[in-house]
């Protein structure tokens, strides 16, 4: 039934599955014939064939790198890759009908648009951020949600590193100047970096790789967090956003997209930071108070700024970035020494392909195997794998809201089959049960498969075989 193909070094053993290619609330038929030819030439030889992923549809959006496209493409899902991200309309029409979508920062997956997504199974962020997809609509629907969590990290800290040096210079306007014919050699107001003080807000994958690359050219670092974390090198945690702000020359943000960092640079915050100082934004756009970082560069209170990440981005490459995106736009860009780029903090080829590989590897594992070690809103669990000379053997995956009493009722409908291993957890109001039940033949799959959908505690089941 199915072959060990290796998958960046898992293996894969399980095979087919109850209900991806199809909604979860269909009726049942019984097993595809192809399933049975499987199993025959399964028991008689192990002279196997790969499995028919065919079925499963994975949307590709936002130019993910091709080592990701590969690993969905050679599993044999139907890929379909798109290079921008889609307007709501398009988005809806087209997630009715896949199993997996993959994207990047700019696409929503928010309620509305997950209510359409009927057959969805999965979700790869192909990015840090999970802040576009409503990680908990996703959970309670039985979506699972994988990203990458650090394979980006050190190209944004590098891009940071180049801004401190070219804000503290003027390398952007000078170059600018340049380009439209003008020699203008000043020292006025430029700088070294060297013994100046970095404040990093958010000290986690991304302030640690900066914290290090920063010592390293001689400033003296501190970090605000809301936790307390080790210090790297020499590196000091102070004790409040208002400590950092009125001690840097430059600050720094690194935090996540979250109600609580929503305008945490306001106009507050700015008047506390010091005269002369430097702000750089490569987390999310709302983190930033735009309109008033407008006001603290045109009062001269900040020497500069640079800002890759905005709260309204374009769906794609060669769209305009104006006051109909965001309505402050025009005096943004008119503004010296401030440093505009396109959301690339984390667009290097090592960082993309990375993602690529590491969350078409995690997508994989659980359309398979229903792995979710990795899963941003779900318990992580993993099973050993089954094995070609197990061919009477399914993997149940259980979705279920977490109440009392389910596993006892689980237990029940798998009484007739001998339970070889069994793993389960919960997150907040979502649990996830895997088994693998041997003694299972075709004809029972349908079986567990119907009963475990009637009880009421269920949000989505998978039998994998
Ligand atoms: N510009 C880009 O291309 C790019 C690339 C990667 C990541 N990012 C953004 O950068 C963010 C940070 O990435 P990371 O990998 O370092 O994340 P991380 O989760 O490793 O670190 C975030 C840190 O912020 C801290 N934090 C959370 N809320 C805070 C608050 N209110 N005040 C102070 N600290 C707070 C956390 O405790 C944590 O230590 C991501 O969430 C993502 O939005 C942008
Ligand atoms: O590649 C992207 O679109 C997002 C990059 C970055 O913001 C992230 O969250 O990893």
């Amino acid at each position: 039934m199915s072959q060990s193909i290796p998958i960046h070094g898992a293996s894969r053993t399980v095979s087919n599955t109850y209900d991806l290619s199809t909604s979860p609330t269909m009726t049942f038929n019984s097993p595809p014939s192809s399933f049975k030819m499987r199993q025959q030439v399964a028991a008689s030889a192990k002279t196997l064939k790969p499995f028919d992923t065919k079925d499963i549809k994975v949307l590709l959006l936002e130019n993910v790198n091709q080592t990701g496209q590969d690993i969905l493409r050679r599993q044999g899902y139907q890929v379909e890759f798109l290079k921008g991200s889609l307007p709501k309309e398009q988005l809806i029409e087209k997630i009715r009908d896949v199993h997996v979508i993959g994207i990047r920062s700019k696409t929503k997956l928010t309620a509305e648009v997950l209510k359409e997504a009927k057959n969805l199974i999965v979700i790869g962020c192909f990015c840090i951020g999970t802040n576009q997809v409503d990680l908990q609509y996703a959970a309670e629907n039985g979506i699972a949600v994988f990203n990458s969590p650090f394979s980006n990290s050190r190209s944004v800290a590098e891009l940071v590193i180049a801004e401190i040096i070219a804000l503290a210079r003027q390398l952007t306007d000078r170059s600018m100047e340049l380009h439209n014919g003008t020699w203008n050699k000043v020292s006025a107001g430029c700088w070294e970096v060297r013994g100046k003080t970095l404040g990093i807000v958010g000290y986690g994958h991304i302030g640690n790789q900066l914290s290090v690359l920063a010592e390293a050219m001689g400033m003296k670092v501190i970090y605000y967090d809301v936790v307390n974390l080790m210090s790297m090198g020499t590196a000091t945690q102070v004790p409040t956003l208002k400590a950092l702000l009125e001690s840097a020359d430059f600050v720094t943000l690194h935090v996540p997209e979250l109600p609580e960092t929503k305008n945490m640079i306001g106009a507050k915050e700015l008047s506390q930071m010091r005269n002369g100082s430097y702000l750089i934004n490569a987390s999310r756009g709302t983190v930033v108070d735009i309109p008033a970082l407008i006001d603290a560069m045109r009062s001269g209170k900040l020497a500069g700024a640079a800002i890759d990440v905005f709260p309204h981005e374009p769906a794609g490459n060669g769209d305009y970035f104006n006051n109909d995106l965001n309505k402050w736009a025009e005096d943004l860009r008119s503004l010296k020494n401030l440093i505009l780029s396109p959301h690339i903090g984390g667009s290097t080829e090592e960082a993309q392909s990375a993602i690529g590989i590491e969350v078409a590897d995690a997508l994989t594992r659980y359309v398979n195997e229903g792995t979710t070690l990795g899963a941003v809103n779900l318990p992580e669990l993993a099973l050993r794998s089954l094995t070609t000379d197990e061919p009477d053997h399914v993997r149940v995956i259980y979705i279920h809201k977490n109440v009392p009493g389910v596993l006892r009722r689980v237990n029940e409908i798998f009484a007739d089959h001998n339970v070889d291993k069994q793993s389960t957890d919960s997150k907040g109001d979502v649990a996830y049960l895997m088994a693998d039940i041997s003694n299972v033949n075709t004809d029972e799959i349908k079986g567990l498969y119907q009963s475990l959908e009637e009880l009421s505690s269920k949000i989505k089941t998978r039998v994998l075989y």
